[in-house]
């Protein structure tokens, strides 16, 4: 009992988070394989640049190597993974395991995005390179199905935003569209690049009735926010977080309403989809810690918020460790977490009807189903 009277919120032990069913929105398949796959992969192709070959300091390395507060050093961790994926059998296996990996940790929906511009080194061309994936996630969505945890997988084509390539892979996220490609991305170094440098990619795919997100406001701030929403016209910000940039007055949770600006209160009235990843952001520098993290104040102004790993390997993470974290050093309940996997199942890139059956046939029976339990 509490000095004001109130019993505790029961603490939410992992066992349940793990298997509460999970939306995700925002995973990287560069940014998520094992460290054992990295390991046997680079044997196999003859890559000898790897820091480690032991699985458990080379995870530790890449975690250790992005902890750097600098999203420009943590991207230079991914040299490792895409030198490692660079054939079809390779990019294949990475996708299989993906899948795989998500649904044991509870993942029931799942988008993983990539950048095929990485991935033709090794000859591929870039629908070759789609389609290895694609064949991947479906291989391991049979696999997990029949091991009786079943997910739904889809992928997003990313262009870099340094390089000149995003007209092309928009085509392809386009061209792709009915064989499990669900939209399109821009990432990298965010600070000097724009979103508005791909604003003809933007454009192409509004004429096509395409979906895509934007990282924007991770490393910089409203201004890419701005142009991600306004100039470009993302349905979804990857990150989003610096909107806080925007919120003034007392950010706390409870007290006084904090009060909004006009970029702020279009992304809440529209309910632009935010897709938050705290542990990526600690990393980084864009946030201090999952206590202070902006999350928890948008969750509460109720900014259509979700939780995602970003990058599973750079973050030793995973859905049930982000959302873990959030209960355990951010007070988040059961409640919230049914409330953000809703929320990214209904920002999902499939078809609404598609959406809404995984709202009402999974999430909300599994989340009734734990309460219950609780
Ligand atoms: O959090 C990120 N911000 C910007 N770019 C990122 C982030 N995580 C991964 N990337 C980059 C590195 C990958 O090679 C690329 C495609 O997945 O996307
Ligand atoms: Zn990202």
């Amino acid at each position: 009992m509490t000095d004001d009277g109130f019993a505790p919120a029961p603490a939410l032990s992992p066992d349940l988070v793990r298997r509460a069913p999970k939306a995700l929105l925002h995973d990287h398949l560069d940014g998520g394989l094992r460290p054992q796959t990295i390991i046997e992969l680079a044997a196999e192709a003859g890559y000898d640049a790897l820091p480690s070959t032991d699985a458990e300091e080379l995870g530790r390395w890449f975690r250790d190597s992005a902890d750097s507060g600098s999203l420009e050093r943590y991207l230079e961790t991914f040299s490792h993974t895409v030198a490692v994926m660079q054939s079809a059998d390779q990019l294949r296996r990475v996708a299989r395991e993906c899948a795989l990996d998500l649904a044991a940790d509870g993942v029931v929906y799942a988008e993983s995005r990539f950048a095929p511009e990485l991935h033709v080194e090794g000859g591929l061309s870039l629908p070759e390179v789609v389609e290895a994936v694609l064949a991947g996630l479906r291989e391991g969505e049979a696999e997990a199905a029949a091991q009786g945890t079943p997910i739904r997988m889809v992928s997003l084509l990313t262009a870099m935003r340094h390089a000149a390539m995003s007209d092309e892979i928009a085509e392809l996220a386009v061209r792709y569209r009915d064989q499990g490609v669900g939209g399109f991305d821009i990432a990298g170094a965010e600070a000097g690049f724009p979103p508005s440098r791909h604003l003809s990619a933007f454009e192409y795919l509004r004429r096509e009735n395409a979906h895509f997100t934007i990282h924007a406001g991770e490393a910089f701030g409203l201004p890419s926010i701005w142009e991600a929403i306004q100039w470009c016209g993302a349905d979804r910000l990857g990150h989003g977080v610096r909107i806080v940039d925007d919120i003034t007055g007392p950010t706390g949770t409870g007290g006084d309403e904090p009060t909004l600006g006009r970029l702020a209160a279009y992304v809440r009235d529209r309910r632009i989809p935010l897709e938050m990843c705290p542990t990526s952001n600690l990393q980084t520098g864009a946030a201090e810690s999952v206590a202070a993290h902006p999350i928890s104040l948008l969750k509460d102004l109720r900014f259509r918020v979700t939780v995602n790993t970003d990058n599973r390997l750079m973050s030793g993470t995973s859905m049930s460790r982000e959302m873990q974290l959030l209960v355990d050093e951010a007070g988040w309940t059961l409640d919230d977490l049914r409330w953000a996997t809703i929320n990214a199942m209904k920002s999902a890139f499939i078809p609404f009807d598609e959406r809404l059956a995984i709202i009402e046939r999974v999430v909300k029976p599994g989340y009734a189903a734990l309460a219950a339990a609780t």
